[in-house]
């Protein structure tokens, strides 16, 4: 999979959206891993990304995959900013809406689910304090919503796997990457007690951080 350019990318965008960092690139090349599973096997027809950022993953996703791609943002900024990276790497095609996780995403209809979420361990108040209020648009000045993420880096990682089977569709699967602070064993043996296989599928370490890409799936109901 070829990385899709983010060289349109303006220094003023930088300073509003996370840029692709060593977290990104490990979720790109897992993805490029399971590659042919996603295309002959899964073979999604709705693929969301949640806190899409710079856009570079799901336009690699649209490129590569056949099916509808969407994505989400907290911020509004990283939604355009999305927007115009896929329109840079033809013929990534995403649509992308500004929400909160996946507040309103119709219900069992995600076939393949990517999260790079804000992983970062922080006091909670820095996830209070930095709180989007109605209407008001993040800027540079609250960019820890990139990264911060509240007790053990789990808070909004935390939100997510509790709505996990609502959102999945049957058979569906959630690519997630987490951090050695967000106890990704924890978060597998969470997953396996509410019905989902869960495993490490890839992980890396890199200077001062060890990452791991969990790979999660909804089982199938036998009929
Ligand atoms: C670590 S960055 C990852 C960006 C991009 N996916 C990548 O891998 O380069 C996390 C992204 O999640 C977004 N985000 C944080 N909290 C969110 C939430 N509750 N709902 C939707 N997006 C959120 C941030 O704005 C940011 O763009």
């Amino acid at each position: 999979m070829e990385t899709p350019s983010i060289s349109h990318l303006t220094s003023e965008d930088l300073e509003n959206v996370y840029e692709p960092a060593e977290d990104s690139f490990l979720l790109l090349d897992a993805l490029e891993k399971d590659l042919e599973y996603l295309r002959e096997e899964l073979k999604p027809k709705v693929c969301l990304e949640i806190g899409s950022g710079s856009g570079i993953i799901i336009t690699s996703v649209a490129k590569y995959v056949q099916c509808l791609c969407l994505s989400t943002d907290i911020n509004a900024i990283a939604c355009s900013v999305t927007k115009r990276t896929a329109s840079e790497n033809p013929p990534a095609s995403v649509d992308t809406i500004q929400m909160n996780l996946v507040d309103g995403i119709r219900k069992n209809s995600v076939d393949l689910l990517l999260f790079n979420p804000p992983y970062v361990v922080t006091e909670d108040e820095e996830l209070t304090s930095s709180k989007m209020s109605d209407g008001q648009e993040i800027t540079s000045k609250n960019l820890v919503y990139t990264w911060a993420g509240g007790e053990n880096g789990r808070r909004v990682i935390d939100v997510l796997l509790n709505n996990l089977d609502d959102i999945l569709a049957e058979g569906g699967v959630l690519y997630l990457l987490v951090l050695k602070e967000n106890k990704p064993k924890e978060i597998i043996e969470i997953v396996r007690k509410k019905g989902f296989h869960g495993e490490v599928f890839m992980e890396r370490r890199i200077p001062g951080e060890y990452l791991y890409i969990l790979k999660i799936v909804k089982k199938k109901l036998c009929k």
